[in-house]
């Protein structure tokens, strides 16, 4: 069965790409299809045809050494990039089967579809409550106070986080400690709804306590949401994902099921890297 197999990005063409296997559980569908993207700063090629699929509900992770291309790619699906001068995008990418780089694609709505959490947390300088109802709001999400008001503490329910700050909701979001401003932002990003969570090292600015938190939201999460995180840690890789893609100057290397990388790797460079011969 082609799924059972670590899958090469220059394999993916030639298989069924409308599933991809987790390790615990049966092929899963495909949430966001990348065909051969390359991404440049200026004149500096950064990314190299990189193909992958993403499944729906689990988690993907993206390891590989420093400035091999990882955040480059997490910040291509959506479209993040865009906000860069002088980067540019080649390939196409697909969410649910639609160009996510179409020219008539609202962004806007594309980033609540694929929200974002970022490595430092950067609540906004509003209250815990503005933080998360500000995109319900602004998306139209609610019709009236109460609406809104569920849908707040709805997010920070699932963001582990309502029961330390349902009596201090109106007070500001950056007084908060470290794990708490990042599941904030957590809760800011699920507030909206989106399809996809997109975390860029969501832990490495916290201590271990807090990270432990994060990595068991990670993993109740992934009951509703597709999520992709990029990771330094490859213990963390390990730990909270079902697929890892390995990457390295500029490559996808492989990807496959967290379970096959990391004890029977295909590729020489992803074994070299995850026995700690560099990175
Ligand atoms: N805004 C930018 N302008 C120019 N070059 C950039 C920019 N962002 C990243 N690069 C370059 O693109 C390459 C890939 O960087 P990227 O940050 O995606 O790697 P990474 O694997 O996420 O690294 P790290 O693990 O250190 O965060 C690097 O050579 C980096 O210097």
């Amino acid at each position: 069965m082609p799924s059972e197999k670590i899958v090469p990005s220059s394999d993916l063409y030639a298989i069924s790409s409308s599933t991809v296997r987790t390790p615990d559980e049966s092929p899963r569908p495909v949430r966001v299809t990348a065909r051969d993207v390359s991404v440049f700063y200026g004149a500096k090629q950064a990314l190299f045809d990189v193909s992958i699929d993403i499944p729906e509900k689990a988690v993907t992770a993206f390891i590989g050494p420093s400035g091999c291309g990882k955040s480059t790619f997490l910040r291509c699906l959506n479209r993040m990039n865009d906000t860069i001068e002088d980067c540019r995008v080649n390939g196409r990418i697909e969410l649910d089967g639609q160009n996510i780089y179409d020219a008539a694609l609202d962004v806007v709505e594309l980033r609540a579809r694929v929200g974002m959490v970022f490595q430092k947390p950067n609540p906004f300088p509003k209250s815990i409550y503005e933080n998360v109802a500000y995109g319900p709001r602004i998306h139209g999400l609610a019709k009236n106070k109460a609406e809104l008001d569920a849908i707040v503490e709805a997010s920070l329910h699932k963001a582990s986080l309502w029961s330390e700050v349902k009596d201090r909701l109106n007070e500001p979001g950056t007084g908060l400690s470290g794990g708490q401003q990042q599941r904030l932002c957590i809760a800011r990003a699920i507030a909206v709804s989106p399809e996809v969570i997109l975390m860029d090292e969501p832990c490495s600015a916290l201590d271990p306590i807090a990270t432990a938190k994060i990595e068991e939201l990670i993993d109740e999460l992934k009951q509703n949401f597709t999520i992709v995180i990029v990771t330094h840690s490859m213990q963390q890789a390990a730990r909270v994902s079902q697929r890892t893609a390995f990457f390295h100057l500029g490559n996808l290397v492989e990807e496959g099921p967290t379970d096959m990388i990391f004890t029977s790797p295909g590729e020489k460079r992803t074994q070299d890297y995850i026995t700690g011969r560099f990175g």
